[in-house]
C-alpha cells in the first residue's frame, strides 16, 4: 500500500513518542512512512522531502521535534499539505520550549499542533485520520466506531464500586 501519512521526526530519540502515532494509523488501517531528518542537521534534505511529498501520495504530514522545534514549521513551509506537529517532551524545559517554537507560527504558515508527548503523538494520527475521512467515507465511519468504543470504555469504567 502506497503511504498516505508522513511521519517525520528530528531524531532517532523521538522514536519512542511517536510510537503511538504509528499505532493510531495501523488501527484505522493508514499506510505510513517514517523519515528521520532534521530542519537543523539536514536542511536540504527537509526541504527536498517537503516539496516532493504530495506529488509521491502522501496526504497528510505529521512533524515531531524537541527543543528548538523547527521541523514542522520549515516543513510547512515547501508545501501545501497540512502539517501536524508534535511537541517533543524535552529533559530541560519539559517539552514547553518544543511546543512554543511548533505553536508560534507566523501568519501565512500554518502548523497544527498537538500536545506535548506521546498523548500529542496519538491524537496527531487521529487527526491525520479525520483529515483524511474528509474525502473517504470508510474512514469517516472508521472514526464514528472509535468515538463510539472510546465512550463505551468509559462508561464502563465508570461502574467503579469502592477504592478499596
Ligand atoms: N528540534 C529538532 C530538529 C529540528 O527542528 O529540525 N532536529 C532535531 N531536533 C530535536 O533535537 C532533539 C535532540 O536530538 P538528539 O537526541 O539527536 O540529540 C530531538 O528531540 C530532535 O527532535
Amino acid at each position: 500500500m502506497k503511504p498516505v501519512v508522513s511521519i517525520v521526526m528530528g531524531s532517532r530519540s523521538d522514536l519512542p513518542t511517536m510510537k503511538a502515532t504509528g499505532e493510531v494509523l495501523k488501527e484505522f488501517g493508514l499506510a505510513y512512512e517514517i523519515r528521520i531528518m532534521s530542519a537543523h542537521r539536514t536542511p536540504e534534505a527537509v526541504e527536498e522531502y517537503a516539496k516532493s511529498a504530495k506529488d509521491r501520495g502522501i496526504q497528510v504530514i505529521i512533524a515531531a521535534a524537541g527543543g528548538a522545534a523547527h521541523l514542522a514549521g520549515v516543513i510547512a513551509a515547501s508545501t501545501t499539505l497540512p502539517v501536524i506537529g508534535v511537541p517533543i517532551q524535552s529533559k530541560a524545559l519539559n517539552g514547553l520550549d518544543s511546543l512554543l517554537s511548533i505553536v508560534q507560527m507566523p501568519g501565512g504558515i500554518p502548523v497544527a499542533t498537538v500536545a506535548i508527548g506521546s498523548a500529542g503523538a496519538k491524537n496527531a494520527g487521529i487527526l491525520a485520520a479525520q483529515m483524511i475521512a474528509l474525502a473517504d467515507e470508510a474512514m469517516a465511519q472508521k472514526l464514528v466506531a472509535y468515538k463510539q468504543a472510546m465512550k463505551e470504555k468509559v462508561l464502563a469504567d465508570s461502574i467503579v464500586v469502592d477504592f478499596e
